[in-house]
């Protein structure tokens, strides 16, 4: 850190996440500048290192986190890079902004979980900004309160305009989906138990070996249900919707975040068309609140734990999709770190 206290922070992976993440840091939010970043495409690491001042470009993690500058680092490579990022960061010790998902699978989470383990402190926030969201803050004080009596039910949408041509089915649950994972847990503080995948007829925009929409179902350990309409290719805007159900009434957010306009013949407000746009306010506050715990040396929000559970939820959910039936969700004990 500088003398003022800035955190230098690496950048891991500079496509649409990572150059949103860098742009964020040098231009919106305050005590972090971008000291380096990392791209294995080293013309475009080049070209966003060349639009910062004072900014180191690297192909390679393990050179930047060595590196004097660096105090934390943001992991914004694709899924598969993340365990390999995250052991290097834990052998520096440097605190780590991880964008979901904590690792592709169960097994490598639980790798990154022993080995923050041993390390013997907390260090990964995982980029579950949904926890962020100004909206889902406000519902998750209100359940807290319980003005409204216990939670029964939460009814849940997730609708993309459109995916990209390398979307996979399994990728409806493990990409998409596995924000509902971690928004149900800690809406409710409850585990996820199992999990079922229903399909209506598919869309006829689905893309092929895709059967959009799909509705998946979460059953908990507080003997909630919850229910995920996952609809990558709607078509119209992207959208996340939530209602919780409880004993003396329901909450709803994600209808209506923006402007209501009055004008001839109609009534309404825009559809945002992707999530940079919906969670803009959301990805801020994270980062933000990652920085500022940083500097005052703490380690906050979703934990890799919580990476850990989603990422065991996923595994159930896939196979709750390959097979129709009712997969229950094989959970490790939670260790004393986490608790
Ligand atoms: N929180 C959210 O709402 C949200 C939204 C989109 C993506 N994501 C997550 O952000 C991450 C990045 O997604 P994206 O959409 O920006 O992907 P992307 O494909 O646009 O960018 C990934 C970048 O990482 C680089 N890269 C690949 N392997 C690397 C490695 N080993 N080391 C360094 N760089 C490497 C690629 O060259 C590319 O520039 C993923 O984990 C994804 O799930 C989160
Ligand atoms: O990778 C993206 C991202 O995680 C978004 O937040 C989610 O809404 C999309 O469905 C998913 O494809």
């Amino acid at each position: 850190m500088t003398q003022q206290g800035t955190l230098g922070v690496a950048v891991i992976g500079t496509g649409r996440m990572g150059a949103d993440h860098v742009r964020r840091i040098d231009e919106v939010i305050s005590g972090a500048r971008v000291a380096a970043v990392v791209d294995i495409d080293a013309e475009r690491v080049k070209s966003v290192a060349d639009r910062i001042e004072g900014c180191a470009a690297y192909t390679d993690p393990a050179a930047a986190m060595a590196a004097a500058e660096v105090d934390a680092v943001l992991v914004a490579s694709p899924g598969p890079a993340h365990e390999a990022a995250l052991l290097e960061a834990f052998r520096h010790d440097l605190p780590v902004l991880c964008e979901k998902p904590l690792t592709p699978d169960a097994a490598s989470a639980l790798r990154v979980l022993e080995a923050e383990q041993r390390l013997g402190h907390r260090r990964v926030q995982v980029g579950f900004m949904r926890r962020y969201d100004p909206e889902f803050a406000r519902l998750k004080e209100l359940l807290d309160s319980g003005e409204l009596g216990r939670p029964l039910l939460l009814h849940c949408r997730h609708r993309n305009a459109s995916v990209p041509s390398f979307f996979t089915e399994p990728m409806l649950v493990n990409d998409s989906v596995v924000h509902e994972m971690d928004q149900s847990r800690w809406l409710l503080g409850q585990e996820i138990t199992a999990v079922r995948v229903l399909r209506p007829r598919p869309s006829a925009h689905a893309p092929a070996g895709i059967g959009d929409p799909q509705l998946v179902i979460f059953e908990t350990d507080g003997g909630v249900l919850v229910d995920v309409e996952i609809f990558a290719n709607c078509g119209f805007g992207y959208q996340v919707q939530a209602e919780a159900v409880c004993e003396r009434g329901t909450a709803r957010i994600g209808e209506s975040h923006q402007m209501l306009v009055n004008r001839a013949g109609g009534w309404g407000g825009e559809i945002a068309q992707d999530f940079v746009a919906r969670f803009r306010e959301a990805y801020d506050r994270q980062v933000q609140a990652w920085v500022d715990a940083t500097r005052r040396g703490e380690v906050q929000g979703p934990s890799a734990w919580d990476g850990y559970a989603a990422a065991a939820v996923c595994e159930a959910g896939v196979r709750a999709q390959a097979t129709g039936e009712r997969v229950t969700v094989e959970l490790a004990e939670r260790p004393a770190l986490y608790r």
